[in-house]
């Protein structure tokens, strides 16, 4: 592609030098991996900018440079407001607009994300459709698996990607759309057909400054959905029960579809049952109902599977098939995982990493736990220090007996991340073990007939990152082991 014809994506830019007869190869966000013929675009960013790059990208072989300021460099520069969002506006043009060749959902909130974007995947594909899906666990396309190093990835990899699903004929494409990629502009240029929200509570207030800024980041997928009058039709999936709902509602130009369980919304659970072996409920639309039975289990999965049901429904797609998807998923890898190696007491694996998750998890726990609850759970370094305390006020409330222990300290000290929960709660109220493996031996060691273990935090991930290193560890394995060491 002539630069040129790649500048068209932008409308307001300056140029340092004349642009005419450059080639472009490809666009590059990181002067390491620049080839021949590039143009590297400086992002200031939390650990370094990029701009202090721009002389290694030039000797590397770049054509051009897109920065924010003029740079002492023989290329020619294109200067922008803002780098971040013209690399996206640019991708996209690159990749000559792949989001408009199929559909795109996209699911943000605070909770529920992950699961409620592979059951969408699951009701396309099981419509025979071909599908993709980007998220915190990985990237698929059809049936290959790829790894992500972000829930939602920068725009370079976005757009690369989807062009990828654009010439793989995937029909649907599911994604979550983390506050982050909002606020940086990561899904820029994304042309969603569908926008869903799942809830809203604390998180993040490391990046975001506050709970309305992290509410303002997530109304932008809402926002971005486009003028109604313009384009074809796009849908705003909301859930009615959520405090946040009109807040979002307002947020966007295009029609609005509500799910909820306690709301008059239009897509509803009627005659719900959780019980420790699932949910059975029926999925209640505008044009008719159907009984769904599930293996997930909790009341918020239900919120997850009617965001999805909404999802699809609004897309056209049948009850019966969004019944037959709902019914053959397994769940998702991570998520209330039971782990089963023949003890007679109950050990789950969870993505709870918020007071609202961890929350939801132990009150369906404990509405059919007949006996004790031990909860293993750590915080993460490095992120959201004010959910600390109140992760372990939650975790006190519900168990018999709650372990503080470490997560991912990252570059902070676990004995400080464990101390900072500690203050939320009385003494007493806890023990603590700061080793992860310890604190789950110790729990399962303990457990009796009947009881359940619940083991928060860490779900699907099989690394642990300590002061800069990335060492192996997956919850499951440590609490099989455990478990057979109890059976012993
Ligand atoms: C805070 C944050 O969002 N950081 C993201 C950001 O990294 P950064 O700002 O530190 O980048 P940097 O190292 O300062 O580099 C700035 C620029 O200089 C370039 N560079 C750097 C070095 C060099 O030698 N040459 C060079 O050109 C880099 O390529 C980059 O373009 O840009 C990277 C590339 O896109 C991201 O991978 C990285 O996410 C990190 C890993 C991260 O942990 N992010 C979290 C906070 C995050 O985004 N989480 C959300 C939500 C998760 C959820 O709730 O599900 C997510 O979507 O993942
Ligand atoms: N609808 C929901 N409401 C509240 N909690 C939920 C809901 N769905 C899932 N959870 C809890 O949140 C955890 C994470 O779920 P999931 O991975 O689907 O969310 P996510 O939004 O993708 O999270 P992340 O922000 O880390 O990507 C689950 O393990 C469960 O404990
Ligand atoms: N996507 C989440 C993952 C948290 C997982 C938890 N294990 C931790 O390390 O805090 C975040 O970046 O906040
Ligand atoms: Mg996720």
């Amino acid at each position: 592609m002539k630069l040129t014809n790649l500048i068209k994506a932008l409308r307001v830019y300056r140029t340092t030098k004349s642009i005419e007869h450059i080639d472009v190869t490809g666009l590059e966000m990181d002067s390491r991996a620049v080839q021949r013929g590039n143009v590297f675009i400086c992002i200031n960013g939390y650990t370094v900018d990029g701009h202090d790059f721009a002389k290694q990208a030039e000797e590397k072989g770049a054509t051009a440079i897109v920065a924010e300021r003029p740079l002492p460099v023989s290329i020619p520069v294109i200067i922008v407001n803002d780098s971040q969002r013209a690399m996206s506006k640019l991708a996209n043009h690159y990749f000559n607009n792949p989001t408009q060749q199929f559909r795109l959902i996209g699911v943000t909130g605070t909770n529920g994300k992950t699961t409620t974007s592979y059951l969408i995947d699951s009701i396309f594909q099981t419509s025979q459709q071909q599908t993709g899906l980007i998220g915190t666990i990985q990237m698929k396309i059809g049936n290959e698996e790829y790894e992500v190093k972000n829930t939602t990835p920068d725009s370079l990899f976005l757009q690369k990607n989807f062009a990828k699903m654009a010439e793989q004929k995937v029909d649907t494409a599911v994604m979550e759309v983390s506050s982050h990629a909002l606020d940086l502009g990561r899904v820029h240029g994304c042309d969603f057909d569908v926008a869903v929200f799942t809830n809203l509570s604390q998180d993040h207030l490391d990046f975001h400054k506050d709970m309305d800024d992290y509410l303002r980041a997530k109304s932008l997928l809402f926002s971005q959905l486009g003028n109604a009058y313009k384009s074809n039709v796009k849908y705003a999936v909301l859930n009615q029960d959520d405090p946040h709902y009109t807040s979002l509602m307002k947020s966007t130009a295009q029609e609005v579809i509500t799910y909820g369980i306690d709301s008059h919304a239009d897509i509803t659970a009627q005659q719900l049952y959780v019980t420790a072996q699932g949910t059975t409920f029926m999925l209640t639309t505008p044009d008719g109902e159907i009984e769904v039975k599930s293996s997930l289990i909790g009341r918020f999965s239900v919120y997850n599977m009617l965001a999805a049901a909404s999802a699809a429904w609004i897309s056209g797609i049948s009850l019966e098939t969004i019944k037959q998807a709902f019914e053959n998923t397994p769940g998702v890898s991570g998520r209330f995982e039971p782990i089963l190696s023949g003890q007679d007491f109950g050990v789950i694996v969870d993505y709870a990493h918020t007071p609202d998750s961890l929350e939801n998890v132990l009150q369906t726990i404990k509405s059919f736990a007949t006996k004790r609850i031990f909860v293993v759970v750590g915080c993460g370094g490095d992120r959201d220090k004010k959910k600390r305390p109140l992760m372990a006020q939650v975790a006190v409330k519900y168990a018999d007996q709650a372990i503080f222990t470490s997560d991912n300290p990252r570059s902070e000290d676990p004995a400080s991340i464990i101390a900072d929960m500690e203050a939320g709660v009385e003494e007493g109220s806890y023990i603590v073990i700061q080793d992860r493996k310890e604190a789950i031996h110790k729990a399962i060691e303990q457990a009796d007939s009947s009881d359940v273990v619940l083991i928060a935090g860490k779900g699907h991930e099989t690394y642990q990152e300590i002061n800069g290193q990335t060492l192996h560890f997956d919850d499951r394995e440590v609490a099989r082991e455990s478990i057979l060491a109890h059976n012993q």
